[in-house]
């Protein structure tokens, strides 16, 4: 069983995901997320429910100062109004926050988001524990409706969506290599981690999620949020666990998505 150091990121993800390796032309792209074992992610409705204990909570934290950002879609957004940020490590450590990002096909992003709030209101804190939020978005939305956005403080980029209004899973890699990010973690909710899941492969045929890190708290939700939603769970890939550590009362699990089905 480990205790994860507030001082150092556990060794064990800096041993089994490769980001020293990732570059903007290749960006190492991680999805993460804790479930119950009855396999949720949230109650009834989307209502937020703390799974991860203190020891796996730091562990994601130490993984979210790994990234170059954290990407979530708008639904959690929304439910969770989250702050994204790696506040349990010390400030002495001098850590750069995650770019926040933000999958918003159709720009529901509320101007009163905590991300941003603070974003405005501290900003003494900019460049140390806040970024600017990224909100990705369908170019079909009217340039005035992003334009509005923006004047609110946000920045916002503007990609094709597919027939579902979705931005394309595999199209992400080339989205945050020309911003520069060089990783990207997803932290869900449901719906984008059953879409980049369900995508196994990048423009260029290569796997598409490098990394899964899966925090299992001993603990039954009954009705909420599953981890993907309700008939996507078909056609998931098989994963390889790499790892499994014990923490505190919870389970964590790192494993790499297989290229191939096996028999
Ligand atoms: N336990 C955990 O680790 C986490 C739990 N959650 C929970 O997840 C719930 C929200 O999940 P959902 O409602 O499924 O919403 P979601 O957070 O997955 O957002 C879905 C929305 O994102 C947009 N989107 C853009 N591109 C997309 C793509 N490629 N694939 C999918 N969506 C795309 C669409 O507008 C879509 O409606 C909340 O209750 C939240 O508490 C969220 C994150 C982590
Ligand atoms: N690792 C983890 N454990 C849980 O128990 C959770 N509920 C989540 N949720 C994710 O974390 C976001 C909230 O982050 P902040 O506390 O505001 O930094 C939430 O939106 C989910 O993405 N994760």
């Amino acid at each position: 069983m480990t205790t994860p150091s507030s001082t150092e990121a556990p060794g064990f993800l800096a041993q089994h995901l490769p980001l020293d390796k990732a570059t903007t032309s290749r960006p190492h792209i991680t999805v993460t997320w804790a479930q119950s074992l009855d396999s949720k992610i949230a109650g009834v409705g989307g209502k937020r429910v703390i799974l991860s204990g203190p020891e796996s909570m730091l562990m994601t934290h130490w993984l979210r100062s790994m990234h170059d950002a954290i990407l979530i879609g708008v639904n959690t957004l929304i439910l969770d109004d989250p702050r994204l940020q790696i506040n349990l490590l010390p400030s002495s450590l001098n850590l750069r926050p995650p770019q926040p990002l933000i999958l918003d096909p159709h720009l529901r992003f509320p101007p009163t988001a905590r991300i941003l709030s603070e974003w405005n209101t501290k900003p003494l804190e900019r460049g140390k524990t806040l970024l600017q939020p990224w909100i990705i978005c369908s170019d079909q939305v009217p340039l005035s409706q992003r334009t509005s956005l923006e004047e609110e403080g946000a920045r916002v980029i503007a990609v094709k969506v597919d027939e579902k209004g979705h931005i394309p899973p595999s199209d992400l890699p080339d989205i945050v290599g020309k911003l520069g990010l060089k990783s990207v973690m997803i932290e869900g909710g449901s719906k984008v981690l059953s879409t980049f899941l369900h995508q196994r492969q990048r423009e260029d045929g290569s796997v598409l999620v490098d990394s899964v890190v899966v925090t299992v708290a001993p603990m039954f939700i009954g009705q909420g949020v599953g981890v993907v939603p309700e008939g996507e769970d078909k056609g998931l890939p098989p994963l390889r666990t790499v790892h499994t550590e014990t923490m505190g009362k919870d389970a964590v699990m790192v494993c790499t998505v297989n290229e191939e089905d096996e028999e």
